[in-house]
């Protein structure tokens, strides 16, 4: 049976006396893709966030294979990898210096072999060492979302992975999350896009009336 990866009790969160969530309950296990929708303003960054451990604005408890988030936080953190909905990168250094700078954080070898192939999976073969304020919004997107494949994580935490990428991008990255959940990853993410994976799809809706 799969391990209980990511688990979330009595989840509250508000902002500005407005409650966002509360009583949210969730499990994610191995294999598992999770999306929270809602529209603008439901609080699902927020909620992403707080998941990504960058925002102690909440009540409740989230556990960790079992474990309190506060008692295993580095071990949960070294285990995650969260992408914002930002840009997520430096303009002025390359990709290659940008995802050097991701590995090196995480304690990963310095070796430019993986980083170039995540870079190649991406789309971003021959764009490898050229600034990144000079390329397009949706190349500044692959290049963050370059780390999926060169920074190892049992927990994808994605807060609108599609902005800005192409048609084709998009079946791309709906390739990805099915590959990585079947290959034992688990999946939470935001996106108002409609998703076409080979997985069974968990949806909790946020700022339901
Ligand atoms: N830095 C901030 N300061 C003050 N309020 C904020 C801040 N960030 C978010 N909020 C408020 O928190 C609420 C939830 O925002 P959040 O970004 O989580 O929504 P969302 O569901 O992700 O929206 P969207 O679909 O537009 O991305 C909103 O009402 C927003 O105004």
């Amino acid at each position: 049976m799969a391990q209980t990866g990511l688990e979330v009790r009595q989840l509250y969160s508000e902002r500005d006396d407005r409650v966002l969530f509360a009583e949210l309950c969730f499990t994610l296990s191995a294999g598992d893709v999770l999306q929270i929708a809602g529209p603008n303003g439901s609080g699902k960054t927020s909620l992403l966030r707080i998941l990504a451990g960058l925002s102690s604005r909440y009540q409740g408890d989230i556990l960790w294979h079992n474990h309190s988030l506060e008692q295993q936080r580095a071990d949960y953190l070294q285990q995650l990898l969260y992408i914002g909905h930002g840009a997520g990168i430096k303009a002025a250094l390359s990709p290659l210096e940008n995802l050097r700078w991701s590995c090196a954080l995480r304690g990963l070898p310095a070796d430019d072999n993986p980083i170039r192939s995540a870079l190649a999976k991406v789309g971003l073969r021959g764009f490898e060492e050229q600034a990144c304020y000079s390329l397009s919004a949706g190349q500044q997107r692959r290049v963050n979302l370059a780390r999926l494949f060169c920074i190892p994580a049992q927990l994808w935490i994605l807060d609108e992975p599609f902005t800005a990428i192409d048609q084709r991008g998009v079946a791309e990255i709906e390739q990805w999350i099915s590959d990585f959940a079947n290959t034992g990853g688990a999946i939470l993410l935001t996106t108002h896009h409609r998703l076409m994976i080979n997985r069974p799809l968990r949806i909790i809706e946020l700022g339901e009336r």
